[in-house]
């Protein structure tokens, strides 16, 4: 299993491409491009995982979500936010569900 590092990674990545060279990072280039393109990135990505979905392809679905998740990194970096408040946010909600998930597990 890939760890989730990775997200530790590509965030110090994105972090660094602030002051980096638009002329040879994608990063860079959309950061200096401002929120607009980095929105119509984020819309864009996302029609492509519906489509992917449609097609029915795994790989292909796996990929564009890949895009989908990379883009909305570079969003929360551009807004001064990280992977770190969207896993926060995610742990809080746990435990908004009806269901006992400590008792459905104990069930498996
Ligand atoms: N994970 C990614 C990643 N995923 C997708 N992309 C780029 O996202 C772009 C958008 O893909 P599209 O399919 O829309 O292709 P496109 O039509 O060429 O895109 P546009 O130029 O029109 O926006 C492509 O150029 C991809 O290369 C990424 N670019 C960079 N990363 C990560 O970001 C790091 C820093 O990248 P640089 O800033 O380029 O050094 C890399 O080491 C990677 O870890």
């Amino acid at each position: 299993m890939v760890s989730a590092d990775i997200l530790e990674r590509l965030s110090a990545t994105l972090a660094s491409r602030r002051d980096a060279d638009p002329s040879v990072s994608y990063v860079a280039k959309l950061f200096h491009k401002g929120q607009e393109a980095i929105l119509k990135k984020v819309g864009e990505e996302s029609l492509e995982v519906v489509m992917a979905a449609k097609d029915g392809d795994k790989l292909h679905i796996v990929r564009e979500v890949a895009d989908l998740w990379f883009h909305t990194l570079v969003l929360l970096a551009h807004e001064g936010l990280s992977h770190e408040d969207v896993l926060a946010e995610l742990a809080r909600r746990e435990g908004i569900s009806g269901i006992d998930e400590k008792a459905s597990r104990k069930e498996r």
